[in-house]
């Protein structure tokens, strides 16, 4: 399979009168991490599931490679918890595995002692390695993580995004990964996308957490885990989805070109590096 597993070209979701989100242009390739990050609200999920085909855009395209095999893991899951639901039997409810499939995958994810335990009495931590051991298993091209680390402590944020960082290394799939968290972001990841109902700006986490804070808040860890990525908005958005800009007017939506914005191409919210 070469190529671009998927690819997104000026993909926009209309629902109830607005744009929830627009002119989204998005590529990920095998062996590639790409991270979504932006507010709640900020067309995250949306985006992935056009990338998921799950939702048809309404302008623009998807394309996505022939027999491509996808593995997802959403922000929420409709599971009945008063019922009793042991990890195996979790592990098998969307595809049937083998036993030494859902081993090797609980192995492979830290969780080989919790295949016994019951899912609702895992931690937050635990339960996220669960869900990756359960969509790994399946082997995907492309992974789609709806923000994996929810729940999960600062030092098990680090050991789930390592871990991210080693199905991709031994799948060799795609990740397509959603956090919300404007501040942290792995440096394991390859390009970042920030959105806000279009894409803000995006580019690559290159630098390096280097200070004492960083070290003391995040562990002795090697200096190209954690990178920080921030962006100024030159504009607001408006509770109705409508962009008001640094000169006043008011426009539906935004795109780079519309003569609001002179720093192109990265739609003037400056994307800078911090070195701290
Ligand atoms: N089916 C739908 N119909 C109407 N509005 C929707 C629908 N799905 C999502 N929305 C709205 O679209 C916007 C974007 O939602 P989305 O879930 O993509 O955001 P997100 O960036 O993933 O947010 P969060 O960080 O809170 O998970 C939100 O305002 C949400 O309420």
């Amino acid at each position: 399979m070469s190529g671009p597993l998927v690819t997104l070209k000026g993909a926009g979701v209309y629902r109830d009168k607005r744009w929830l989100v627009r002119g989204v242009d998005l590529e990920v390739a095998r062996g590639e991490i790409v991270t979504m990050i932006g507010p709640n609200g900020s067309g995250k999920s949306t985006t992935a599931k056009m990338a998921l085909s799950i939702i048809k855009p309404d302008e623009g395209t998807v394309q996505r490679s022939d027999n491509l095999k996808v593995s997802y893991v959403p922000q929420k899951l409709s599971i009945d918890w008063t019922m009793p639901l042991d990890v195996r039997r979790f592990m098998n409810l969307t595809s049937k595995l083998t036993a030494g499939q859902i081993d090797d995958a609980l192995t492979a994810t830290g969780a080989a002692h919790l295949k016994k335990a019951e899912v609702r009495s895992l931690s937050g931590g635990e339960f996220q390695r669960v869900m990756l051991a359960r969509a790994m298993a399946r082997r995907p091209d492309l992974l789609v993580l709806d923000e994996p680390v929810q729940g999960v402590d600062f030092a098990g944020e680090i050991s789930i995004y390592d871990l991210i960082k080693t199905i991709r290394d031994d799948l060799g799939c795609g990740i397509l990964l959603i956090s919300h968290d404007l501040h942290i972001v792995m440096a394991a990841t390859d390009k970042v996308i920030c959105l806000n109902g279009h894409v803000c700006c995006q580019g690559t986490p290159t630098s390096v957490a280097k200070s004492e804070a960083y070290k003391n808040l995040f562990g002795p860890r090697n200096d190209s885990t954690l990178a920080v990525y921030q962006h100024r908005h030159d504009h607001d958005h408006l509770p109705d989805g409508r962009v008001r800009h640094a000169d006043g007017t008011v426009t539906d939506h935004c795109h780079s070109d519309d003569g609001h914005h002179d720093d192109k191409p990265s739609h003037n919210h400056l994307n800078e590096q911090n070195h701290a």
